[in-house]
């Protein structure tokens, strides 16, 4: 009896205990609900809705980590018009941003919206800069404006993130940009004259390490001048070694699983140091725009920030000269593929491009192999062809995937949301150039955004109805060289087409990408005949384990031929 009386007492103990153990929580779901309810009611809810494919305990980790085309196609079919997604990773929550007036705020306002992560994960993770530079670049709070921000006491000796990106982009300095495209246009026509493909066809088995070996040579001895490449021949194939590492490295994932991509980015590093010690031994104020030895000014001046700096040791300097090779060659280099892959393989708009091409032509001799030298253009009239702008437009539309992330500088209104200082907040052009109901509003459109249309930035084409408003009238009107036909209008479209991002931290390369991939294109084609091997309508798959890292690469071989254009009939 005694014990039955124990044992009823021990059950009524435990059941109190566990309904008190179960209350405390129930009171608190209770609450939150309650609060909830109200916060909806006044639309004051706290967080934005939570990205489809959350796991338990593990968010959306393995959604950015293993499963990139999924993750593609999750921020394309986000609505905007729900503007903020939320997605859940270990100790952090970071906001997914989709309505295109939010992302314009963003990317306007870096007051409030600081661009420190972009930065940590290039610094800390790609290139594996020691812990003092990530300080030194992470106390700097001046901004990267001339003047800087009220908050900050930085002196301007120790305004790193400033100093460094202002000589980085003192090659988009006009007489700075000159040089560097003269010479990068010297190098290709250099190819053309040299290379040993004659008038009968040739067969290579992929289009693009064929584009990609022109270009990165072409392109890397215009900036760094060719003795970079001539003492370290290696470094062509590490640096795309090195690239398709990249998402990985910046994964911040543990080095074990993957030796060689230290390997690769240390083989890099040390090219850039042999080549900075023989050089940079001049003063940025003895030197001409561009010389043999260390190619356009920028070279020595970033070299001239760095030495104020005592953080900053040989083989950091050489990982960040590293960096702007990188981001002077890989997206830009991936792009012109595209570009001719997608021009190739339509001979309507091949036939339209070359149409548009030759009225550029400033030679009058068409080329041949024996007798005469290969076209000339005038640059500044062929990146304002209307067709080959709306080519590079849709390739990059179709091709450049960019996450971008910021982090919040103080508590601030996003659309509908109030945002907490210290938020991570994320925007991806890809997201935003795949969306249907931004593109094609009234669903009238036939031409699906996961295909490549040529003339898609294109208005006032045969192909669209005439652009007869008042504002296209009024541009007619003032744009007397091209007074009728098809307009390129890809530019202005803010957060619907933004590849290059947008604001102050807009690419400052931008312009050269364009000249790079339009000039090769012209050059190539008026100097070769190219056929793709492949099925009509056939293209090679993305790599998606790229996907938010920049242009996409393709994931497989292109088959091609090529040989250079009979001599004209005269
Ligand atoms: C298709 C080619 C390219 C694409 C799609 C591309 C894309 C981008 C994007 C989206 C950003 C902005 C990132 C952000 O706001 O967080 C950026 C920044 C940058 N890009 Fe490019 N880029 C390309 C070519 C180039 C080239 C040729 C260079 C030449 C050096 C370059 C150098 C840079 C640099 C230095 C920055 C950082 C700017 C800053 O610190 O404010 N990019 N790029």
């Amino acid at each position: 009896m005694t014990a039955l009386i124990f044992s009823a007492a021990i059950e009524s103990m435990r059941l109190s205990l566990l309904s008190s153990a179960l209350a405390l929580p129930m009171l608190y779901l209770f609450v939150f609900n309650a609060v909830r309810a109200f916060q909806r009611l006044r639309g004051e809810e706290t967080k934005p809705l939570l990205a489809p494919h959350s796991m338990p305990l593990i968010g959306h980790v393995q959604l950015f980590l293993a499963q990139p085309a999924k993750l593609a196609s999750v921020f394309s079919a986000a609505e905007h018009s729900k503007q903020i997604f939320r997605f859940k990773l270990p100790f952090a929550s970071l906001w997914f941003v989709k309505g295109p007036s939010q992302i314009v705020q963003i990317m306007s306002d870096s007051k409030t919206f600081d661009f420190e992560p972009m930065k940590n994960i290039a610094l800390q993770r790609i290139l594996g800069l020691p812990g003092r530079i990530i300080d030194l670049a992470n106390r700097d709070d001046s901004g990267v404006g001339r003047k800087p921000l009220p908050a900050s006491n930085i002196p301007h000796g120790r305004r790193f993130n400033y100093l460094e990106r202002k000589t980085t982009k003192d090659f988009t300095r006009p007489a700075s940009h000159a040089a560097f495209v003269d010479k990068f246009e010297a190098n290709l026509y250099d190819w053309v004259e040299k290379s040993a493909i004659g008038d009968e066809w040739v067969s290579y088995p992929d289009l693009y390490p064929f584009i990609r070996t022109i270009l990165f040579r072409a392109t890397t001895d215009a900036f760094y001048g060719p003795q970079l490449l001539k003492s370290s021949p290696y470094l062509e194939e590490d640096i795309w070694k090195f690239d398709v590492n990249v998402p990985f490295l910046a994964k911040g994932l543990p080095g074990f699983l993957n030796r060689s991509a230290k390997r690769v980015r240390h083989r890099c590093t040390q090219a850039f140091r042999m080549w900075r010690v023989s050089a940079l031994q001049e003063t940025a104020e003895q030197l001409p725009e561009w010389n043999e030895k260390s190619g356009l000014k920028t070279t020595t001046l970033r070299k001239e920030v760095f030495e104020q700096f005592e953080e900053w040791d040989d083989t950091s300097c050489a990982a960040s000269d590293l960096a702007v090779l990188f981001g002077l060659t890989s997206n830009s280099i991936r792009a012109s593929f595209w570009f001719f892959l997608e021009t190739l393989r339509s001979p309507d708009l091949a036939g339209d491009a070359a149409r548009e091409i030759s009225s550029v032509i400033t030679t009058s001799e068409t080329y041949n192999s024996t007798d005469t030298a290969p076209p000339r253009f005038d640059i500044k009239l062929l990146v304002r062809l209307p067709l080959l702008q709306s080519l590079f437009a849709e390739t990059l539309r179709m091709y450049v995937s960019v996450m971008i992330v910021r982090t919040t500088r103080q508590s601030c209104k996003l659309g509908d949301w109030v945002v907490q200082k210290d938020q991570k907040v994320m925007m991806c052009n890809y997201a935003q150039h795949m969306d249907e109901k931004l593109w094609n509003q009234d669903g009238s459109s036939p031409h699906a955004l996961d295909a490549f249309w040529g003339r898609r930035f294109l208005s006032g084409s045969e192909t669209e109805k005439p652009d007869s408003s008042p504002v296209a009238q009024m541009e007619a009107l003032a744009d007397q060289s091209t007074p009728t036909g098809p307009r390129f209008a890809g530019e202005g479209l803010g957060a619907k087409f933004f590849p290059f991002g947008m604001g102050e931290r807009v690419c400052p390369g931008r312009h050269f990408s364009k000249i790079q991939s339009l000039l090769a294109y012209a050059l190539i084609s008026e100097s070769f005949d190219m056929e793709l091997l492949v099925e009509d309508g056939w293209r090679p798959r993305v790599d998606w384990n790229h996907f938010g890292y920049g242009t996409l690469p393709p994931a497989m071989s292109t088959p091609f031929r090529i040989r250079r254009k009979a001599a004209a009939v005269v």
